[in-house]
């Protein structure tokens, strides 16, 4: 997968001031903020004050147990779950008067790609870039960004074949490719990882590494930071609607008294492990096999 991948893909720029030298991310202004975030789903408290927030650049995974309020927090970032209380800023501006939505990718959680609409891999890809080109008829250039993010996720071969006849993995690889067609400045993905197959997490990680050295940052969803590890600049652990950690990974020091140790994601080989509840979360890189 991605051993031999690092953050530092490209050079830092001076466009960029997020990669100069001596300038992490954390010193450049967030991209998202999301502050104090109340929300309710079907009349029940979801987020429950929830702090978020996503520099140029950077990378940030949102872990936690099932039903902590991942995906919920993911939503209201792009304004898909109301809030009750708190604040969101998108690039600087309060949600209200945000309108630059061609600057954001989002993949939602699996399975939502074919959703029962008989249309084609390009027509699902060539709905992400109605942002760009609001309601005028698509141009060459549209077409051929259409064609580069198809190509980046290895399905321009099946640009004419219907959605609902592609695997998991395939429907999974359209999906980010919409949310690429845009070249968006954040990539926010729900899981992407989930139930995927190994060709299409190759294929998901590489796609996410030359994005992160476009310059782009991202807003990763997942169960456990896993092949993805080296990319991530920051974890930010959710436990039932708060944040119970945020900070860096730090991988070989086995924190287990970090607070917000759910047992997130069990594995039939580390049992052993699983009662601190951070094994795989990238909180933890304990060895998952006794010697
Ligand atoms: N449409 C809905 N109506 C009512 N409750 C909901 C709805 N969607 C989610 N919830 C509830 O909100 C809580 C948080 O759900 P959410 O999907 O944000 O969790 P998650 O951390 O992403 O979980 P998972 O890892 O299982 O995807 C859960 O208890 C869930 O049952």
């Amino acid at each position: 997968m991605l051993q031999n991948s690092t953050k530092d893909v490209t050079p830092p720029t001076d466009s960029d001031p997020a990669r100069l030298p001596g300038t992490p991310a954390a010193a450049a202004p967030a991209i998202v903020r999301l502050t104090g975030a109340v929300a309710s789903l079907g009349g029940r408290p979801v987020l429950r004050g929830v702090d978020l927030s996503v520099r140029p650049g950077e990378v940030v995974a949102l872990l936690g147990a099932n039903g902590s309020g991942k995906s919920t927090t993911v939503k209201s970032v792009i304004g898909a779950v109301p809030l009750e209380r708190g604040g969101l800023e998108l690039f600087g501006t309060p949600y209200a008067k945000f309108r630059q939505w061609h600057r954001i990718g989002y993949v939602p959680q699996r399975t939502t790609a074919a959703g029962g609409v008989p249309a084609t891999v390009r027509e699902v890809v060539s709905t992400g870039r109605l942002p760009q080109h609001r309601l005028l008829p698509f141009r060459r250039k549209d077409r051929e960004a259409v064609d580069r993010a198809l190509d980046a996720v290895g399905m321009l071969d099946r640009a004419r074949d219907g959605v609902a006849d592609l695997s998991g993995g395939q429907q999974q690889r359209v999906l980010i490719a919409r949310a690429l067609v845009g070249s968006p400045d954040l990539l926010i993905m729900d899981e992407p990882m989930a139930g995927v197959d190994a060709a299409s997490q190759q294929v998901l990680a590489d796609t996410l590494r030359s994005e992160v050295a476009r310059g782009a940052a991202v807003l990763l969803v997942l169960h456990e930071l896993g092949p993805l590890e080296p990319l991530i600049d920051r974890v930010v652990l959710l436990r039932d609607g708060c944040v119970a950690h945020d900070g860096p990974p730090v991988p070989n020091t086995g924190l287990h008294a970090l607070p917000g140790h759910d047992h997130v994601h069990p594995h039939a080989d580390d049992h052993h492990l699983t009662s601190t509840g951070l094994t795989g979360t990238g909180l933890t890189t304990t060895p998952r096999r006794p010697a």
